[in-house]
């Protein structure tokens, strides 16, 4: 099994580091071409917009759109899951292409800028069931979007609790001062509809490898390759089990 890692701008290293640690090669992708060698593909974290203008100019589009109509998995972390939503709100002057398929909406900074960066245990139920381990993942959220609406087919796989006071306008989410503020508001930061997951957090920052595994058996449900098909990368562990538990951002 080899997994395209779209290699334009952003996280893409992280995240051939992290199925590395699965014993899985991840190619980088910056070609149309390239996507006929993979069986999945990977759309990592960075800038959106600046992703989206190399992706135009390399004429990746109508494959990207070609790969996902196809059925082959696709995963979206923060940025790329910007590139797989239908619509994305909160866009810059003149907006930007997506690549679509996840029927929902994001807004790209949903959080706020930079500095509102965070980390935060989510609660991960159906990955935990999945993958086994904690209940809980970290989550490290860099400038990070959110899924504001979801269509019946999509799963919402984590959400994550924001006061709601935190109300949300064209470009980020701006705190009013009230009295009587409403209860907490959840908003969803992962989902999947079908082979294509989304996340709005960074999974390839952490050493919990639970999102790539999840990630690569969506392979072996289009029948493109089991786990026993993984491409072993010379002298390194195979099980995540084996692998140290270290729950702070890490890259290896
Ligand atoms: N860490 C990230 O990928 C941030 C994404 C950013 N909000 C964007 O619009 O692209």
């Amino acid at each position: 099994m080899v997994v395209g890692v779209l290699a334009l701008q952003g996280s893409f290293n992280e995240h051939i580091a992290a199925l590395r640690r699965l014993g899985v090669k991840g190619v980088e992708i910056r070609k149309p071409e390239q996507l006929q060698n993979v069986s999945s593909l990977i759309i990592p974290g960075g800038e959106s917009t600046t992703m989206a203008k190399l992706a135009e100019y390399h004429k990746l589009f109508p494959a990207l759109r070609e790969f996902v109509k196809m059925g082959k998995p696709v995963w979206g972390t923060c940025a790329g899951l910007i590139f797989l939503a239908n619509k994305a709100d909160g866009q810059k002057i003149g907006g930007q292409d997506l690549v679509g398929g996840i029927d929902c909406t994001v807004h790209r900074n949903f959080f706020g800028s930079q500095i509102q960066s965070f980390e935060a245990e989510l609660s991960v139920p159906k990955l935990a069931s999945k993958e086994g381990g904690p209940e809980t993942f970290r989550g490290v959220f860099i400038r990070a979007p959110a899924v504001l609406e979801v269509g019946p087919d999509v799963e919402v796989l984590a959400d994550y609790p924001v006061p709601s006071n935190k109300v949300l306008y064209s470009s980020s989410t701006v705190e009013i001062q009230e009295e009587n503020a409403m209860p907490e508001k959840k908003v969803i930061v992962a989902v999947k509809q079908g082979n294509l997951l989304g996340t709005a957090f960074h999974p390839e920052l952490t050493a919990d490898t639970r999102w790539h595994s999840y990630f690569l058996k969506l392979t072996g449900e289009v029948g493109e390759g089991t786990s026993s098909s993984i491409v072993a990368v010379e002298g390194e562990d195979l099980s995540f089990n084996q692998q140290p538990k270290i729950d702070l951002p890490i890259f290896q």
